[in-house]
């Protein structure tokens, strides 16, 4: 398994933001849902080192991140919620600053490669800044790949994206997880029907759902994800 998590927690001084929660991810596409707060975001922080645990660990691609997160960190890409890009700098620019930092071997000829999986072709020459939301993300998401890392962390990727790039883009996410293990946080559930093979549902810092598509809906007597969502996170 390239994640495996153990009673990993985040308080955030009196408040409990992720309580003690433990899954495993492997290849494919693992929706990470729960409403406005549930502690999804912070999950991921963790997950990427950018925010210390307060109780718990947890190893991506086999690297501790307490005591490995320079190794955890080159096996991730991460798509954070914010999308921070250099707004200055041009496309191609601003992913051959990202190549040099991962040592990327023949720069150019990924560069391409990425430009080309993300539909970012026709606006390549532009400055990031100039670019519509829909295209930003898709730079946000090229940075991500770049490295090919074996772990992408995705933080709703696709808000913003009009119906057109949607399709692209999930049936990228897809694809990116037939041989990598990928977190997809979204509050689509379209998308989570479209794109994800296992689910997890997170509520007030605790999973309540982590199953299958198909065994989330067994259980729940075939309703739709809608329905058991709203049941599970009002319980
Ligand atoms: N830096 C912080 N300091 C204090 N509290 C925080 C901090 N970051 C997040 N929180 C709190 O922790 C809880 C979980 O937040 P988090 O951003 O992880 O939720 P989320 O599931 O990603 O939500 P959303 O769907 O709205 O993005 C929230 O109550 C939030 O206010």
């Amino acid at each position: 398994m390239s994640i495996q998590v153990a009673a990993l927690t985040k308080i955030y001084g009196q408040q409990k933001a992720v309580n003690a929660i433990s899954f495993e991810a492997g290849t494919g596409v693992l929706g990470f849902l729960g409403p406005n707060g549930a502690g999804k975001s912070t999950t991921m922080k963790m997950l990427t080192c950018y925010l210390p645990p307060s109780e718990g660990t947890a190893t991506v691609a086999g690297f501790d991140i307490g005591t490995h997160p320079l190794e955890v960190k080159r096996s991730i890409g991460y798509l954070p919620e914010s999308n921070p890009l250099y707004t200055d700098m041009y496309v191609k620019e601003a992913l051959g600053f990202v190549a040099g930092i991962h040592h990327i071997h023949e720069p150019e000829k990924r560069i391409a490669e990425v430009i080309e999986q993300t539909g970012l072709g026709p606006e390549q020459h532009k400055k990031i800044g100039q670019l519509s939301k829909g295209y930003r993300q898709r730079v946000g998401l090229a940075q991500a790949i770049l490295h090919d890392p074996q772990v992408l962390i995705l933080d709703e990727p696709t808000s913003g994206l009009d119906p057109n790039q949607l399709v692209g883009i999930r049936q990228l996410i897809s694809d990116l997880g037939k041989t990598k293990t990928v977190i997809l946080s979204t509050h689509i559930m379209q998308e989570v029907e479209a794109v994800c093979n296992n689910v997890i549902i997170i509520n007030k810092g605790n999973i309540v759902a982590n199953d299958t598509l198909a065994g989330l809906r067994n259980k729940n007597g075939d309703a739709s994800l809608e329905s058991i969502f709203i049941k599970l996170t009002n319980a």
